[in-house]
């Protein structure tokens, strides 16, 4: 395996985690984690056809009138802001919290260029009083059902196969994920990052989505065929390298809080998207782009503290423990 491209890891023949081919896969997929921080995963049990219908119900939710989409928003709740935000409402940036610095940000140029849509997971918002807001059903009727369906393939995989994987390949018991992520503390965010012309991309008036590393587990994350997203090279930091839309793949990356969960030996590796502007059209315009980040949470009251294997007499632990709900909150609050 090349350092320098995206490992792919084929889940095929994983079963329930206890043959000879699941502990390969599971090697792969924790050397990958380990040496990259991003994977390409295939056989996921996520049909295609879900996959493709989640980008039609995305696009036909995004080009709903603004103020129908604006009905579909709500003041942050234990801060998280679910539904619709609209473009420029979220920035994203990396470990800055000091609210001046953040202002000036904001009105600074390079502004993310995209809107979204966030759910959790329905089962782990009812039990921490969190709701969920939709557009209105007569509007788009069956969206709000197939988007919880969705989730709940992307939670499937999550249980039965990522996480027991993971585990595997890092020497613990099987289901050591499973149990601090028995809650679904889990987000399934729909993104569309608008058309725009070439000019502003490459002014960097507008950007797609700047440098930045996620915070949670990790993310399983589906894109369209236009590209755009790159990821730092394990081997060259500061030089980042495509992750080509490979149809029938989804990606996985490492967040923040299991690199420390594990004394930072799975990388966190930062990530971008960029507008493809050899793209353009005849009238130089850049074509939108859509992509279906599933986030992954540890349950609240995780303490976060170096597991098992990856501390000892010669590699001491980095990081006090810390609770991975406050962790996370603190994250959160510099994206708005
Ligand atoms: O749009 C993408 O491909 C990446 C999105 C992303 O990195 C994020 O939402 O954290
Ligand atoms: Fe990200």
């Amino acid at each position: 395996m090349s350092m320098e491209s995206i490992p792919v890891i084929d889940f095929a023949q994983f079963g329930d985690g206890t043959s000879p081919e699941s502990q390969a896969i599971s090697k792969q997929f924790y050397e990958a984690c380990r040496d990259v921080g991003f994977a390409y995963l295939t056989n996921t049990g996520i049909p295609q056809e879900s996959v493709d219908n989640m980008f039609n119900w995305s696009a036909r939710l995004f080009g709903l009138p603004l103020e129908v989409k604006n009905q579909a928003t709500q003041p942050p709740q234990g801060g998280m802001q679910l539904g619709y935000h609209g473009v420029g409402v979220e920035q994203v940036s990396q470990m800055i919290f000091d609210a001046e610095e953040l202002a000036s940000i904001r009105k600074g140029k390079l502004l993310d260029f995209k809107e979204s849509f966030e759910i959790v997971d329905e089962t782990s918002s009812a039990r921490r009083g969190l709701k969920n807001i939709w557009p209105p059903e007569e509007i788009l009727p069956g969206f709000r059902e197939f988007e919880l369906d969705y989730c709940q393939a992307c939670r499937v995989f999550q249980m039965e196969r990522l996480l027991p994987a993971l585990s595997i390949g890092m020497g613990l018991d099987k289901d050591f994920f499973n149990r601090h992520h028995r809650n679904a503390e889990n987000k399934l965010r729909l993104l569309h990052y608008p058309e725009g012309p070439v000019e502003i991309f490459e002014s960097g008036e507008k950007g797609r989505i700047a440098a930045h590393t996620d915070f949670g587990t990790g993310t399983l994350l589906f894109q369209d065929d236009v590209g755009g997203l790159e990821i730092e090279s394990p081997t060259e930091p500061g030089k980042f390298i495509p992750a080509i839309p490979i149809r029938g793949a989804a990606i996985f990356n490492i967040g923040d809080l299991l690199m420390r969960w594990s004394n930072d030996s799975l990388k966190s590796t930062a990530h971008r998207v960029r507008a493809p502007l050899m793209k353009a059209d005849g009238d130089g315009i850049v074509p939108e782009r859509f992509s279906i980040p599933y986030f992954m949470n540890p349950d609240a009251s995780t303490m976060i503290d170096a597991l098992p294997g990856c501390w000892g007499l010669d590699i001491p632990k980095k990081y006090a423990p810390i609770d991975s709900q406050d962790y996370i909150k603190k994250r959160r609050a510099a994206f708005y």
